[in-house]
């Protein structure tokens, strides 16, 4: 998108692909912003001062858009103090807004006009709007969301998938912060090139190093063959190191190393190796608390972290819910009728500590199992369990009948975890969606063990 009059301002404008904050007019008007969301140009943005603009492939216009699809002179937009009123000029594809043609249209603030296959929104530039274009799109890979925080992060991601530099993910448990590295993965020119996952939580620390790094025959007790490390596995592709904050302290040096040279020595070999990899890390900690607490080294931080994206909790944008819901209702294979608008109701209004892995398990249960086995899932709104109160006592104080089920839950629900993990200790965790330290106090709660009678051995994982 270029112009004729302010091309050099625009191209100034254009190429940084930021917006300065401009003081509101003299009377408090706004001014407006057009951003081009996708088609030839997309990520560019211009100042709309009032004034009337033609918009069209030819080099005589005023906005000119360089797509095949648009036509020399496409439509014209009247910017006034307080409106801005489209005008198609006959163009040949036909201007529409929202899904529908239009020859004249009055434009408020937000909406997504369509030209071919550009997609131009006006945007006043003193909303949070101007600093940060927000992806038009509601998903990323398999990442779904409608909220405003998520097609943020959208954006964010859209622009780094195609871009080499390591990345750092942030987000508490269940955010989607291993979807979101596949979707790098899969966004990058790396996509036909291995994905190689490694959750350094699920892995016994003695075992860590061989892991990423591979050992030769002989490196130690039970290396009885030479083997690749998740890095030299990736080659060509990316690693995802999944709880990168576990990463022991004297691992540290060898990873930054990794990252600094893209070279790689087995343990126990004697010769480095060229790699060829994209790394995408992940933490659910406060890897900077973990640095200032001197358990995670400053260096490697600042390494991991040279493209930084933060996950929300599914707290904070409770208007994904809906979409979730439906996202896996779809991956279980079954339609959006099987839970009834009364459950999704209380699915709404839960704050959900484990995110949308909890979710997705929450809703897998009721599917599977029936809506009256929807756990009691708030104080406040109680589950069809509680409406039902199938073996509870009613006649005991609201409190006690209340623990009664929620202990009952909790057994049930611990049980077939385990169950479904083979008491695998950090996989139970991470399927439950809660914190490890959480799981061993309800286990212990329960009196219920792992198969060595250590709640929370590592080394189950290890595998
Ligand atoms: N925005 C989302 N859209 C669709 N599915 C999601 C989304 N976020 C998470 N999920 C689903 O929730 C589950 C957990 O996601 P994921 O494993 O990516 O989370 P995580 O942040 O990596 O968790 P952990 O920190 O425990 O490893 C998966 O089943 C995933 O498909």
């Amino acid at each position: 998108m270029s112009t004729r009059d302010d091309r050099q301002e625009g191209r100034e404008a254009l190429s940084s692909e930021r917006t300065r904050t401009l003081p509101a007019k003299d009377g408090g008007k706004v001014r407006l912003k057009l951003w081009v969301l996708s088609g030839p140009g997309a990520g560019k943005g211009r100042p709309l001062p009032v004034g009337s603009y033609l918009l069209g492939k030819s080099a005589d216009c005023d906005i000119v858009l360089e797509d095949g699809t648009v036509s020399r002179h496409h439509l014209r937009l009247e910017v006034e103090e307080d409106r801005v009123v489209a005008t198609d000029l006959g163009s040949y594809n036909g201007s529409f807004c929202e899904g529908l043609r239009f020859s004249e249209l009055e434009v408020r603030p937000g909406a997504v006009l369509t030209l071919g296959e550009t997609r131009l929104k006006v945007m006043p530039e003193d909303t949070r709007e101007r600093a940060l274009l927000l992806s038009s799109r509601d998903r990323f890979g398999a990442l779904v969301g409608t909220s405003r925080r998520m097609r943020e992060v959208f954006t964010f991601l859209e622009r780094m998938a195609p871009v080499d530099s390591d990345v750092l993910i942030q987000g508490e448990t269940g955010t989607g912060k291993e979807l979101c590295a596949e979707g790098l993965h899969h966004g990058s020119p790396r996509a036909k090139k291995p994905f190689v996952v490694v959750d350094l939580a699920g892995i016994a620390p003695s075992l860590i190093e061989s892991e990423l790094f591979g050992h030769v025959k002989g490196a130690f007790t039970g290396a009885q063959a030479d083997r690749a490390g998740a890095f030299e596995r990736a080659q060509g592709g990316t690693v995802f190191l999944d709880e990168v904050g576990e990463l022991p302290l004297e691992l540290q040096p060898r990873l930054l190393r990794v990252l600094e040279r893209r070279q790689v020595k087995r343990v126990g070999g004697n010769d480095y190796r060229e790699l060829d990899v994209r790394v995408v890390a992940a933490t659910h900690v406060d890897l900077e608390a973990a640095v200032k607490a001197e358990k995670f080294r400053r260096d490697l931080f600042h390494r991991l972290a040279v493209l930084r994206v933060v996950l929300p909790p599914l707290r904070e944008r409770p208007e994904d819910i809906p979409m979730l819901i439906d996202t896996v209702l779809e991956r279980l294979g079954k339609p959006p009728s099987s839970l009834s608008d009364q459950t999704r109701a209380l699915l709404v209004q839960y704050p959900w500590p484990g995110n949308v892995r909890e979710l997705r398990n929450v809703v897998d249960r009721v599917v599977n199992l029936g809506e009256e086995s929807l756990p009691d899932i708030d104080p406040g709104i109680p589950g069809r369990a509680a409406l039902r109160a199938g073996g509870l006592d009613l006649a005991q104080p609201f409190k006690e009948a209340k623990e009664q089920l929620v202990e009952g839950f909790e057994r049930d629900y611990l049980k077939s975890l385990l169950k479904r993990c083979e008491g695998r200790f950090n996989r139970a965790a991470r399927e439950a969606g809660i914190d490890r330290v959480y799981l061993r106090k309800l286990m212990r709660k329960h009196g219920l063990e792992l198969s060595d009678g250590k709640p929370g051995a590592d080394e189950d994982d290890a595998g």
